[in-house]
């Protein structure tokens, strides 16, 4: 039997990437004879293995052919007469359908290292309709080779738009599309997912709570990658100039999870303040506090701070302004967290008024900070 390094990790290696994941495929085995050296199988739907000390991927060389719908709906052929250039054929692009030899050679049948060096992303061939999934992934590599240089070939853009025209798309679950979206939201070049998917007519499933084209959006995205936000400040952003209740219906629609979707809607609701020079007044600013419970969630109202700092920079707003204006928050929060409960408490307050007084207390101690 031949073992080959093949996918990702070839790639990234050619283009002089960090190899994070590395996945092999072995022809002229069985999984008797995989078993055997000490493999064991992972793989429910084809036959997977892990190796016994490095617990990396092996897999049988396969042909597959849709057979049904759905993600599961797939013949495999696995057997050992499956040739290497079989498997890298049933594979999304040429990029990622080169194979590395025991001994270093390169085999690339379907002309990957020509895609790398002109930049261009390449379905391998008609078996790229197979998996509608890929719609997404192509996407997502856009996003993540953009700043290469890379492009989608249009005749596997072409290929992308019959395959959303033909209404296949909405039968992806929304956990598969969400695992896409949010490493896109990851990568160097987020906006570019988004795009893609607009030009590929692939919005209307998944993304149709969110306009197609948007300028502002793609100026967030860029900017988060710049300063390399988080996860949850980059679904924020994607959000925050949509309604509350359409950035939560979307959060749904994609089964984000519950504190990032909860996030998103703050940043929603809040962002127009942020179009202009924000003015707070003590009052504006305690509720705010408030309606985001910056008391027990001071690193959440951070992070949706600089969000906001990106909403407001988009817009031109005043960078030295914005500055003062915001670290004026971060003053004013510290100083109502330090009111003196145990104080309040003491003159006797009971019930309704406990809340009133405390409240008051932290409006007088960002009065005073605002005030010097
Ligand atoms: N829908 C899919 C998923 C995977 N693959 C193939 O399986 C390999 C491994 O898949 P995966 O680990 O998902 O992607 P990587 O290419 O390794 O990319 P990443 O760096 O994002 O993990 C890919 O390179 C590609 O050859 C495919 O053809 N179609």
């Amino acid at each position: 039997m031949q073992v080959y390094l093949v996918g990702g990790a070839v790639r990234d290696e050619l283009l002089g990437r960090p190899v994070s994941d590395r996945d092999w495929v072995v022809v002229g085995a069985t999984p008797q004879k995989m078993l055997a050296q000490g493999f064991t199988q992972v793989g429910k739907d084809f036959p997977v293995f892990l190796h016994p000390k490095t617990r990396e991927e092996y897999a049988l060389a396969r042909t597959e052919r849709k057979a049904g719908k759905g993600y599961t709906g797939f013949v495999c052929d696995a057997s050992p007469e499956v040739t290497l250039e079989q498997d890298l054929l049933r594979r999304d692009l040429t990029i990622n359908a080169i194979a590395k030899s025991a001994s270093g050679s390169i085999i690339d049948p379907y002309h990957g290292q020509d895609d790398i060096r002109h930049k261009w992303l390449r379905h391998v061939s008609d078996a790229f309709i197979e998996d509608p999934l890929r719609v997404f992934r192509v996407a997502r590599f856009a996003a993540r080779f953009a700043h290469l240089g890379f492009n989608i070939a249009p005749e596997t853009l072409n290929l992308m738009q019959s395959m959303a025209s033909s209404g296949e798309l909405k039968d992806l679950s929304a956990e598969r599309v969400w695992q896409e979206t949010r490493r896109s939201l990851m990568e160097s070049s987020p906006q570019v997912y988004f795009s893609v998917l607009a030009e590929a007519n692939a919005w209307q499933n998944w993304f149709s709570e969110l306009p197609q084209h948007d300028g502002l959006r793609s100026q967030y995205l860029k900017l988060a990658a710049e300063q390399q936000m988080c996860e949850e400040q980059r679904i924020a952003l994607l959000c925050c100039n949509l309604s509350p209740d359409k950035a939560m219906a979307w959060c749904r629609r994609l089964k984000v999870p519950n504190s990032a979707a909860a996030m998103a809607k703050l940043a929603s609701r809040f962002s127009s303040g942020w179009h202009t020079l924000p003015s707070f007044n003590a009052k504006t600013m305690l509720t705010l506090f408030n309606d985001c419970d910056a008391w027990r969630k001071e690193a959440r109202f951070f992070s949706l701070l600089a969000v906001w700092q990106i909403v407001a920079e988009s817009h031109n707003v005043d960078g030295h302004t914005l500055k003062a204006i915001v670290g004026n928050i971060h003053k004013a929060l510290t100083a109502a967290k330090k009111i003196d409960i145990a104080a309040i408490l003491s003159t006797g307050v009971q019930g309704p008024a406990i809340k009133q007084a405390i409240e008051h207390a932290r409006l007088e101690a960002i009065e005073n900070i605002l005030g010097n």
